[in-house]
This record gives C-alpha cells, structure tokens and sequence, in this order.
C-alpha cells in the first residue's frame, strides 16, 4: 500500500547571489491516513521549504531533486493538470498568519467557495453555499458568519476560517505550516483541538510544523526534528519530547516546556549560538559547533539517521552509555 505523502531524499535549494543555498536536504518521511506527524526545528531550518515543496508551490527558481509521493503519484514530476486536480482536492495546506493568506477584501464565504467552484465548476450556487456554512460549523464558526470580511474576525476565528478552507474540498491529506504561532496561547489550544479533532473524525493525515515542540507533543503521532534542512531525529511524539536522543532535540525540547511543567519552567532554556549560514555549512554534522557532546570525530562526516531505541537518530554519540 502507498503511504498517503511519502519523502524520498527530498533535496531543495534556493538560487541566491552568494550561490546556491540548501534549504532541505535529502529527507525520507512519511504520513500515512489518520496520522498526525510534526516537524519540528528552529527558524531557518527548512520547515516552510519542506511543506511548500509538498505541493510544487516552492519559488519558481527552486532547484528540487528527490520525490514527493502523495498517494503514490509524484507532485514534482506530474503535469500541470493532475497538480491542479491534486491541490485542495487531495492535499491542502493551512499557512501561518491567516491575516495575510486571506484577502481583505474578499467576503470569508467567498473565499471558501474559491476551491469547491475549481474542483466542483458544476455544483449549484446553493449547494457551495450550503457546503460553506457546513465548514464554518465544522470548524466551530456559525455559519451566519459567512458573509463577513477577514478583518471583522479575530485571529483565531480567521485561522478557523483557513482550516475550513483547507477542508473544503474533502482532502486526504493537510499540511499545516505554524498554524497556531500568530495566536495567542489560549486561542493556540483551542485551534490545536480543533486540529485534532478533526483529523481523528474526518481521518485524514495531518502534517503540522511548529518550531514549538511542545505544541508537537500534545498533537502528533510521529515528530521528525529538523536541523539545519536535515532530520536529525524522528520518532514517537511521546519519545522524541520526553526521552530525545540526538543533542539537537533534547535542547529543543527543553527550550520549550510543556505547558504547566513547572520544573522545566524554571530550567535554563539553554541553546547557545545561532544554526548555521546555509551557504557556509561546518563540516561533518551541522551541530556540531553548538553540541556540548561533540567530539574530533562529529566533524569528520555528516552522520546517516540511525536506528536507536525505537526511534531514528542522526548523531554518532547517541548509542553510548
Ligand atoms: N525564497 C527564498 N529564497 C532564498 N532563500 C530562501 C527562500 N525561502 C527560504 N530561504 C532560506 O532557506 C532556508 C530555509 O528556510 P525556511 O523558511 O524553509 O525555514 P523554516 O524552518 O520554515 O523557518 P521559519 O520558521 O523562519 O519560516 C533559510 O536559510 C531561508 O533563509
């Protein structure tokens, strides 16, 4: 059976005046129906790159080589009318910052009817609308509210109203890029609820970036930590957050505590240093320079993921008492 999106060696590179600067580099991963799997990194690590490329819409003068598989057909290599069939109706993406994702001036109702019209140009006026007013209750908005502008909404209600658009059109599969990050921190878990919520009821499988890993850890399955365009570590929600193996992840994760874990609350964030310039990558592992593990041998080669304890790990240290 073909995973619903499946990575292999995922590799894009954006063209600059330096030269030409790594944004992801060579990453495998998976989602399959029903599964809720987060990737996780500082800013500048390749998240946005990755997610975009998901569905080609990466800047036009990106270089990308590998394969994005969703449902076994590969989106890199199609044409432009199985891409489109393919946007909205089979993959969607929700984007961080619903302000500037949805025009200003253009009705909410509008611009969730955008999608169903493209794919469904047949369907009576008032069965879009009917569909329309089914979203906003399915994502927790009255459907009267249909007829307002973005800026008559709050930002949460606005994010509510991109995942209705995302929905629209029935996908199988939902990239969801930061979509809580503009939003404040009760509102955040009212829109990670929903999130879930819906994955579980409709069954679809959920990408969702964060560079917050404890916002991972209470929604996916599976997190996939990115470093400096790489996956460094990815395993269980539950084991990369709570017991993370390679350095990376465990400064991530103690950066950001779980809400309402007071001892870590009061542990030193800790994460010296800045990720490295792309266009000047240390040599061997890309951490290197900030690990308070690193030894001669972490900078002779980048180290492959390896297999630890269950989950994959990319650090030649990790298997040592
Ligand atoms: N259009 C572009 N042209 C050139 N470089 C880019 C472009 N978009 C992103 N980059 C660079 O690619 C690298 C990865 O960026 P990306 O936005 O994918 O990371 P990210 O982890 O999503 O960060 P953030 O959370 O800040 O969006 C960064 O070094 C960034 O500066």
């Amino acid at each position: 059976m073909d995973h619903l999106l499946e990575l292999r060696g995922l590799t894009v590179a954006y063209r600059t005046e330096e030269g030409r600067l790594p944004a992801v580099r060579g990453v495998d991963l998976c989602v399959d129906a029903g599964e809720v799997v987060g990737i996780a990194g500082e800013s500048g690590c390749g998240k946005s790159t990755l997610a975009s490329t998901v569905l080609r819409l990466q800047p036009k003068d990106a270089l990308v080589a590998g394969e994005v598989l969703v449902s076994g057909r590969d989106v890199l290599t199609m044409g432009w009318g199985d891409l489109r069939a393919l946007r909205w109706a089979e993959a969607a993406i929700v984007f961080q910052g619903a302000l500037h994702s949805l025009n200003p001036v253009r009705r909410v109702e509008t611009q969730i009817a955008e999608p169903i019209r493209l794919h469904e140009p047949d369907l009576p006026v008032a069965d879009v609308g009917a569909r329309v007013g089914e979203l906003l209750e399915q994502v927790g908005l009255p459907a009267a509210r249909s007829r307002v502008y973005p800026h008559q909404l709050s930002g949460g209600q606005r994010q509510r109203v991109m995942i209705a658009m995302a929905l629209a059109c029935r996908p199988q599969l939902i990239i969801a890029d930061e979509p809580t990050t503009a939003l404040d921190v009760m509102v955040q878990a009212q829109i990670l609820d929903l999130i879930s919520g819906l994955v579980r009821d409709l069954g679809v499988g959920l990408m969702i970036i964060s560079h917050d890993l404890s916002v991972l850890a209470d929604v996916c399955d599976r997190v996939a930590v990115m470093y400096a365009g790489r996956v460094v570590e990815c395993g269980s929600a539950d084991q990369v957050f709570s017991s993370p193996a390679h350095p990376y992840a465990q400064a991530l994760s103690r950066a950001f505590p779980r809400v309402g874990d007071a001892a870590a609350r009061y542990a030193p964030a800790g994460l010296a240093g800045d990720p490295p310039d792309p266009h000047d990558l240390p040599p061997g592992c890309s951490f290197a320079p900030r690990c308070a593990r690193m030894i001669d041998a972490c900078t002779e080669a980048e180290p492959p993921l390896l297999q630890v304890g269950g989950r994959q790990a990319a650090c030649i240290r990790v298997g040592e008492a």
